[in-house]
């Protein structure tokens, strides 16, 4: 089968790559994963039918590079900078991904958080070209057929939403789209997946938000959302049509609100393989730079006493991987429930409390909280870390300016290097600007945010702000699944992937809590040999061509089948 019904592609006599189209002319031009706009060579013009559809000059890819960077340049806010290049991704892919790849750091906020945050609330207002499969309760009878219609034969990797909590900023209706696309756009750029084997999806259930349903220029479908069996259902359905049509791919559920999204993950895992990126790779990233802390600081996990602010699916995820962290330490599962303290909205999770299921494993023992000094009834954010002695504060609430001055300064009254990341998303909704916490905490917290801040200066110092963002996991963990052709995403790849992001730190930037973002292309085919070894370790993966290789050669594996960004020449057969 080719890998699509417009091409397919194919190696000649020497084993370099060529594309063979099915499709020729002004068409063939308008399908982004086959132009090359004026960098068609004078031959393929001629073999193609496009003489005299392009000016004469033929340009390098470099060449078309330097055209569109000029360009970027000029638009004026980081929204019309997004536009700007979600329009170039579905004119060029080639040459999008090879301009993104050059000037990735200055880049990814713009594709990726903050800036898609502002791209999925405008969604319905700057829509331009279709990308990716959109299932909706219009469609959803029809989805099988509706799927067929995808012209991409070897899906390997998809990102579906429901919308219903994006980053911090709740239910976006059919604008979540954004966040699927922007999640493999990253995949593409810097976790190596070819763009052909990738589909963002919007399953489009419904919105709840009036102001949506209200607009006009809204795109999604007009009706309160799908809730309970009619949900799940809707569900089933789309996830039975992907394992027939696609039946190596992966999913990752994004951005599913807490009320669905452990139940979802739950359902699923055993029949495709798939994983919850806001809980497990959330959970990773946090586990992985908390590590890297206390390997600055000298100290073990073990020892450390966390406060994760938010019980959603980020930080349910967060207070798993940290106390799996400590248990293999050699704490018990009771000494690391003790050492990870959960809040929600209305305080310290406590056994006896009125509490969603899945926030139970997190709840303290009563008993622990009788001597304690506090005033309502739960302790809240401030007296947990006194009473505690918190050591280490992680923030995903999506509640922007919760970390304050007093809160910063208990954590340095209970030890002189705390550790706090507000990892809540986007900016505007980060539990602390970093800079803040620096000057409270005079210089001594270990931060990291979950959006990107420069650095910051103090008393001549300058100190780099580490990015905690499950974008240092997910492009890893989903490469080394798909590249094992993994039948589960375990518990214990998800945790492989959080130790090999901290030896990855440890061992090539030492200094920090997280790589650069300009090293994402070298940490995630790291991150995927380890999550591979793992999978073989677990007998779950059923690629034979890599039972037998050791890490070295797992990790070679990877960068040799990492995609780049370059023209392949056209061959008409
Ligand atoms: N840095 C990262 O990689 C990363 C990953 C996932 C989520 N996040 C961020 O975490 C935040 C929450 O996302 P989510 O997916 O868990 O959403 P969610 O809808 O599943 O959960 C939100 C949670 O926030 C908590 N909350 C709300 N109001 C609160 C208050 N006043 N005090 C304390 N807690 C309160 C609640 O416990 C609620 O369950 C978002 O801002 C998101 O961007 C960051
Ligand atoms: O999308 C991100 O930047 C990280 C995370 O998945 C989130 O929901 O905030
Ligand atoms: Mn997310």
């Amino acid at each position: 089968m080719p890998v699509s019904r417009y091409y397919d592609v194919k190696r000649d006599e020497k084993g370099e790559r060529y594309i063979e189209p099915y499709i020729t002319g002004f068409l063939l031009m308008r399908f982004p994963l086959l132009n090359k706009g004026t960098a068609f060579t004078e031959e393929e013009r001629r073999l193609l039918g496009l003489e005299g559809l392009l000016p004469p000059h033929v340009n390098t890819l470099e060449e078309q590079k330097e055209r569109v960077y000029r360009r970027y340049r000029l638009q004026t806010s980081p929204l019309e900078k997004h536009i700007y290049l979600r329009n170039l991704q579905d004119r060029n892919e080639v040459l999008f991904y090879a301009l993104v790849v050059d000037h990735l750091e200055e880049m990814l906020p713009i594709l990726y958080t903050p800036t898609v945050g502002e791209a999925v609330r405008e969604f319905s207002h700057i829509y331009r070209y279709p990308r990716g499969f959109t299932a909706s309760t219009r469609n959803i009878d029809r989805i099988e057929e509706a799927l067929k219609n995808v012209p991409l034969e070897e899906v390997r990797l998809i990102v579906a939403t429901d919308s219903s909590a994006i980053l911090g900023i709740g239910d976006q209706g059919y604008g979540g789209m954004a966040i699927s696309i922007g999640k493999l756009t990253l995949y593409t750029a810097v976790g190596g997946v070819g763009p052909d084997k990738t589909l963002p999806v919007e399953l489009d259930v419904g919105t709840d938000r009036e102001d949506l349903l209200q607009d006009p220029l809204y795109l999604g479908v007009r009706h309160r959302r799908l809730r309970g069996e009619a949900y799940f259902q809707f569900l089933d359905r789309f996830v039975e049509a992907v394992r027939k049509r696609y039946p190596k791919a992966l999913i990752q559920w994004e951005d599913f609100s807490k009320d669905a999204a452990f139940a979802v993950l739950e359902r699923y895992r055993k029949i495709i393989p798939s994983f919850n990126d806001d809980i497990q790779g959330t959970g990773a990233v946090a586990l992985a730079g908390v590590l890297s802390a206390c390997r600055l600081k000298g100290e073990a996990l073990k020892d450390q006493v966390v406060v994760v602010y938010g019980a959603g699916a980020g930080g349910a995820g967060v207070a798993w991987a940290l106390m799996q962290g400590m248990r293999r330490e050699g704490l018990s599962e009771e000494e690391a429930r003790a050492r990870v303290l959960v809040l929600d909205s209305k305080g310290l999770l406590v056994r006896g409390r009125s509490m969603e299921a899945y926030k139970e494993p997190f709840a303290q023992d009563p008993e622990r909280i009788r001597a304690w000094r506090y005033a309502g009834a739960y302790p809240n954010l401030l007296e947990t870390i006194q009473n505690a002695r918190a050591t280490v504060l992680l923030g995903l609430s999506g509640q922007g300016g919760s970390f304050t001055e007093p809160v910063a300064r208990a954590m340095l009254e209970n030890t002189p290097r705390p550790v706090i990341f507000p990892l809540s998303n986007p900016t505007s909704l980060s539990e602390a600007l970093p800079d803040d916490l620096i000057y409270w905490t005079e210089g001594r917290a270990l931060v990291a945010a979950g959006s990107p801040f420069p650095p910051v200066g103090y008393m001549g110092r300058t100190i780099p702000v580490g990015q905690g963002n499950n974008a240092f996991i997910f492009p890893g963990l989903g490469l080394g699944a798909v590249l094992a052709r993994a039948r589960e995403v375990t518990d214990g790849m998800v945790l492989e992937a959080a130790y090999a992001l901290y030896d990855y730190t440890r061992d090539h930037f030492p200094e920090l809590l997280y790589p650069p973002v300009g090293a994402l292309r070298e940490v995630s085919p790291y991150v995927a040999a380890r999550v591979m070894q793992k999978a073989l370790e677990e007998g779950v993966a059923e690629e034979e061509r890599i039972k037998g290789l050791s890490l070295e050669g797992l990790w070679e594996y990877a960068r040799s089948r990492f995609w780049e960004p370059r023209y392949l020449p056209y061959k008409v057969g």
